[in-house]
C-alpha cells in the first residue's frame, strides 16, 4: 500500500458501536504483514486507557487521548495529537484514529476538513464502521448513534455473523442499506477482511472512487461486496442491470420513523456556478445540522473540469478535479446523506441552479 499520490498521511477512522469489534479490527491492522506502517490514535474515555492495554504488542505506535469524548471536548486535543506526529513525518505511513463507541463521526473528519495544517499534511481516507450484527437492529432502536455512525461510514463491516442466522443477517443487511446506500458493506466474522477493503480506500477523494466505480454516486444493489463468508447467489453479476434511479426512489424506505437517516441522489444538467455556491452555501447553513454526509461532482458551464463537492454537517468543500472526458455526459449529481431533510425543497433547488 502506499501513501495518497499527494503525499499527505492518508488518516482512515474507525467507528462502531461499543463492543461492535473496533479494537479487533484494529488489531489485525497492527498485526497482519502489509508493508504499511501505522499510527494509531485511541479516544478513551476515562482516567484509564483500557482499549490501549488490548491491543496487540507492535511496533506501530499508539497514540492516545484520554480527555473524554472525541466528539465534543477533543478536537483540539485531536489537531494537536496529528500536528505531534506530522512532525515525525517519515515514521510512518497513514494514520488509523479509532473512535469511542458512542461518538458521532461527524466530528472527528470535520477536523480533518477544518484544520488548515492539518489539512495540509493529511488527508481523510475513509470512514470505517464496524456492526454487531447481533445487536446493531437493537442499537439502532435505542441510540442516534448508531445510525450516525452508519449514515457516515464509506465501509461498513457486518462483523459477528457468526452469532446470527442468515434470516437475521439479511434483515440487518437491508436496514444498513436503507440507512446508507452508499456505503460498501462486508460480512465478516471476527473482522476477518482483507485489509485492502478497509484502508486507503480514497473514500473522500471522489474522483479516485469513480474511478473505480463509475456507479458509486447510486444507490443500492451494486453496494454489497462480497466477503469470503458472504453466502450471496453468486450466480449473477452484481453489476448487472445497473440503471439510473429516478431519485425519489431513493428514500422510499420501509423505515419511516421520525427523524430517521435517508439519502437522496440528484441529477441536474450543467449547472450556473455562481447560483450553485450561493445555493448549496445557503442549504449547508440552513440544512447543515441534519446533513450527516454531503458529495457530488458538478458540470458547470463553460468549466472543463469536473468539480467535486463533500460537505460535512455545515463544512463544505470544493474542489476541480480534472478533466471532463470526452465521453462523459456533462451532468451533475449529488448526494445527501441525513436526516428530517426536506428531499422536494433539495431537488428543486438544485435544479434551480441549472445553467
Ligand atoms: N462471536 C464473535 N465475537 C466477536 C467478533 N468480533 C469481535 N468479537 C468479540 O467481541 C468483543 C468486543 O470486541 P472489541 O474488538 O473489543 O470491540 P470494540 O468495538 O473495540 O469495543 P469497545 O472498545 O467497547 O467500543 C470481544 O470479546 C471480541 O473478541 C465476532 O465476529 N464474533
Amino acid at each position: 500500500m502506499t501513501t495518497a499520490n499527494d503525499g499527505k498521511i492518508p488518516v482512515t477512522v474507525l467507528t462502531g458501536y461499543l463492543g461492535a469489534g473496533k479494537t479487533t479490527l484494529l488489531n489485525r491492522i497492527l498485526s497482519e504483514n502489509h508493508g504499511t506502517r501505522y499510527a494509531v490514535i485511541v479516544n478513551e474515555f476515562g482516567e484509564i486507557g483500557i482499549d490501549n492495554d488490548l491491543l496487540v504488542e507492535s511496533d506501530e505506535e499508539i497514540f492516545e487521548m484520554n480527555n473524554g469524548c472525541i466528539c465534543c471536548t477533543v478536537r483540539g486535543d485531536l489537531i494537536r495529537t496529528v500536528e505531534n506526529l506530522m512532525k515525525r513525518k517519515g515514521s510512518f505511513d497513514a494514520i488509523v484514529v479509532e473512535t469511542t463507541g458512542v461518538a458521532d463521526p461527524a466530528p472527528v473528519a470535520q477536523t480533518f476538513f477544518m484544520d488548515d495544517d492539518v489539512r495540509d499534511k493529511a488527508k481523510l481516507d475513509a470512514v470505517v464502521a464496524v456492526v454487531d450484527c447481533r445487536h446493531v437492529l437493537q442499537r439502532l432502536a435505542d441510540t442516534a448513534e448508531a445510525e450516525d455512525q452508519i449514515a457516515f461510514a464509506d465501509v461498513v463491516l457486518l462483523n459477528k455473523t457468526d452469532l446470527v442466522t442468515a434470516a437475521e443477517l439479511a434483515a440487518v443487511e437491508a436496514r444498513i442499506q436503507s440507512i446508507n446506500p452508499y456505503a460498501r458493506l462486508h460480512r465478516t466474522e471476527r473482522c476477518s477482511i482483507a485489509l485492502d477493503a478497509v484502508l486507503n480506500r480514497g473514500a473522500f477523494d471522489l474522483d479516485r472512487v469513480l474511478s473505480l466505480d463509475p456507479h458509486f454516486l447510486e444507490p443500492a444493489e451494486h453496494a454489497h461486496e462480497c466477503g469470503p463468508d458472504c453466502d450471496h447467489d453468486h450466480g449473477h453479476d452484481h453489476d448487472h442491470g445497473h440503471h439510473h434511479h429516478d431519485h425519489d426512489h431513493d428514500h422510499d424506505h420501509a423505515h419511516d420513523a421520525p427523524h430517521a437517516v435517508k439519502s437522496v441522489s440528484i441529477t441536474a444538467g450543467e449547472l450556473d456556478p455562481q447560483v450553485f455556491f450561493q445555493w448549496i452555501g445557503n442549504v449547508s447553513q440552513v440544512q447543515g445540522p441534519n446533513i450527516l454526509r454531503l458529495k457530488g461532482i458538478m458540470a458547470f458551464r463553460d468549466d472543463p473540469q469536473r468539480y467535486v463537492v463533500q460537505g460535512v454537517h455545515m463544512i463544505l468543500e470544493g474542489d476541480h478535479q480534472r478533466d471532463w472526458k470526452a465521453d462523459e455526459a456533462r451532468e451533475s449529481r449529488l448526494v445527501v446523506i441525513g436526516r428530517d431533510l426536506d428531499f422536494a425543497a433539495l431537488e428543486t433547488g438544485f435544479k434551480a441552479c441549472e445553467a
